[in-house]
């Protein structure tokens, strides 16, 4: 369903550039923690920019967290450094917590409130007036779809429904960087789709920049830029899309009337090789999608069934992860 935009219209608060100008939203260099001793982030470097959708993944023990963490300023990093929202996260901790929201994965909601006290009562805790309250709450209920829930008391909102509410609290201070520790961790598919629903809503609509972790990889698909930390390292950090082309091309498994002629046209008009198998041909196309309509006017025998797979966001992740838990340096082609 459709997030209801009524409210949006009515505002009018909703912008989408950032108003800080150029600086990277988060920026590290050789950010680092140790815990007596053992690296648990093993010097970062890392800049986000204003406006993005930024997902952290990687296997559990990864340094996600702790990253996180030193960047909210709830931990102090061992070494390098950090700036959040243009300020150093070790000279002016509470100047970074000021331009920042967090949602962390068990945000304690007190499930007595209705969302609306909730909500009125954090607002409260940050000092605000009652006009400034009205407006920003109604503006944070409208943006994660849970205006028409304002009187419900937490406990009868679905687990979706309190993830919501926890990330219109991280938003409540129109922070400029909101962080998210993995945001639809233990959601079924459907208050997942939900939550990412009302995250895509906010950066169509909002000037803030979400630095996320996840462990759902496909979730990864949806951000500007992905970061996959492993072992405290950043192994690689770019969009989903260049992160894919790493592994190269999509893979077509087709099925003609005729898989050996069908070979030999292909071969011979569009210079594409195909592996014949019991089952049909198997072809590698860097654009599949692209290429399927011309493939199939140029075979001239019945084609059957086309069936392309794009590299998941999966292999992806296994690759890079993979490869440094077999001792590679990053840099060469995948096998
Ligand atoms: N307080 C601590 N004391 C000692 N070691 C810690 C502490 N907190 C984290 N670690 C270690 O630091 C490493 C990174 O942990 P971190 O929680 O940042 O990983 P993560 O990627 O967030 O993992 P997960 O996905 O499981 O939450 C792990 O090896 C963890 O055991």
């Amino acid at each position: 369903m459709a997030p209801d935009t009524t409210h949006h219209r009515r505002t009018g608060l909703h912008r989408r550039n950032a108003p800080w100008g150029a600086s990277p939203a988060v920026y590290t260099r050789a950010l680092a923690k140790s815990y007596r001793g053992v690296p648990a982030v093993a010097g970062i470097d890392l800049s986000v920019e204003a406006g993005e959708l930024f997902a952290f993944v990687g296997p559990n023990g990864a340094g996600k967290s702790t990253t996180l963490a030193m960047l909210c300023t709830l931990l102090r990093p061992t070494a390098g450094q950090a700036r959040v929202a243009g300020i150093d996260v070790l000279a002016d901790p509470m100047e970074v917590r000021r331009r920042i929201g967090l949602v962390l994965q068990e945000s304690a909601c007190d499930g007595d409130l209705t969302v609306a006290e909730h909500l009125r009562f954090h607002a409260g805790l940050h000092g605000m007036g009652r006009h400034e309250t009205r407006r920003r709450m109604t503006e944070a209920l409208d943006l994660l779809g849970l205006y028409d829930e304002r009187d419900t008391r937490a406990r009868a909102l679905s687990g979706g429904g309190r993830r919501r509410l926890s990330i219109a609290r991280g938003l409540l201070t129109s922070p400029q960087v909101l962080f998210l520790d993995e945001p639809t961790r233990g959601l079924d598919p459907a208050a997942r789709a939900q939550v990412w629903e009302h995250l895509l809503q906010l950066r169509r609509h909002r000037a803030v920049t979400m630095f996320l972790t996840t462990h759902y990889l496909e979730e990864a698909d949806h951000c500007d830029h992905v970061g996959i930390i492993d072992g405290g390292r950043l192994l690689a950090h770019d969009t989903p899309a260049a992160l894919r082309a790493v592994l190269g091309t999509d893979r077509v498994h087709l099925r003609t009337a005729d898989d050996r002629t069908a070979a030999m046209l292909l071969a011979q008009r569009m210079g594409v090789s195909a592996t014949r198998g019991p089952d049909g041909l198997h072809l590698r196309l860097p654009d599949a999608a692209a290429a399927i309509p011309r493939l199939c006017a140029e075979l001239r025998v019945p084609v059957l069934s086309v069936e392309v797979r794009r590299p998941g966001m999966d292999e992806v992740f296994l690759y890079y992860t993979g490869r440094r838990r077999m001792g590679h340096t990053m840099g060469g082609s995948p096998a």
